[in-house]
């Protein structure tokens, strides 16, 4: 592997298609190098692909070409045993909904992926919960339901849940998308402190103009390529006086 050390994440020529009688071009040859630590946004217009892509990065879907290295690894040839690994141990998701499991307390929800990783025993999973919830302010809620918090408490919650395994990824489809404005701030400065403080890779997609203001890298997408005129055209329109 003769990857750049920097690289986090890198992308060469994604091409993703739904075969059918008219196929649905989805990311159409989209390449990018993310380092660690990066904090990264991708936003364009609504159906330009932006999910797609984020589920390529997050190896929940396959591309139809293209390669995706994690951490100088390439997944290309990976089988699904070696995805779902990589998933648990080096990735963390966040979704516009939060997808915690209702039957489950807060505490169990963090827990969970660890129990599936096996890698730490009961007094160890539990400890490293409580200090997640802990740093995201949630400590209090640990035995409560997700039914019994707000939509800014859920999503912080979901957020530990991502790091559950101290993942060096953290993908997030609108995140802040279901959020008032206050929790959405929130939200935003939570993953940005991911990024700049704890070292992860932050890569979200959103329509929240705020939200990409605040990153680092901005990826415009449009009809599935990276359309880097498209930031220059939405700050002008929103942002200039
Ligand atoms: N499995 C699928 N089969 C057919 N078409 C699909 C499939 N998944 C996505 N699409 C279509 O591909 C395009 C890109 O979808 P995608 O969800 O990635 O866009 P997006 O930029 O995230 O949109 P939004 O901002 O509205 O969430 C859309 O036109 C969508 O309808």
């Amino acid at each position: 592997m003769t990857e750049k050390q920097s690289s986090m994440l890198r992308a060469d020529n994604l091409f993703r298609e739904i075969a059918g009688e008219i196929p649905v071009r989805l990311v159409d040859n989209v390449s990018l190098d993310i380092a660690a630590g990066e904090f990264v946004c991708i936003m364009g217009p609504s159906g330009s692909g932006k999910s797609s892509l984020l589920y390529l990065l997050g190896l929940l879907d396959i591309p139809n070409r293209g390669q995706i290295w994690l951490d100088g690894i390439d997944t290309s040839h990976f089988n699904e045993d070696q995805l779902a690994e990589h998933r648990l141990r080096y990735l963390g998701y966040v979704f516009q909904f939060h997808f915690l499991l209702a039957e489950f307390t807060v505490l169990d929800n963090v827990t969970l992926p660890m129990r599936k990783l096996g890698q730490l025993n009961a007094a160890a999973m539990l400890e490293r919960a409580k200090s997640l919830l802990d740093k995201l302010g949630m400590l209090a809620q640990m035995h409560k339901y997700p039914h019994q918090l707000s939509g800014g408490q859920r999503q912080r919650v979901a957020i530990a849940r991502a790091l559950a395994n101290d993942p060096k990824i953290i993908l997030a489809d609108e995140p802040t998308g279901n959020l008032d404005s206050a929790s959405a701030v929130n939200v935003r400065e939570i993953l940005k402190n991911l990024a700049h403080d704890m070292g992860k890779t932050v890569i979200a997609v959103t329509h929240d103009i705020q939200f990409a203001t605040a990153a680092d890298t901005r990826i415009g997408l449009v009809d599935g390529r990276i359309n880097a005129d498209w930031f220059t055209r939405v700050n002008s329109a929103v942002i200039a006086p």
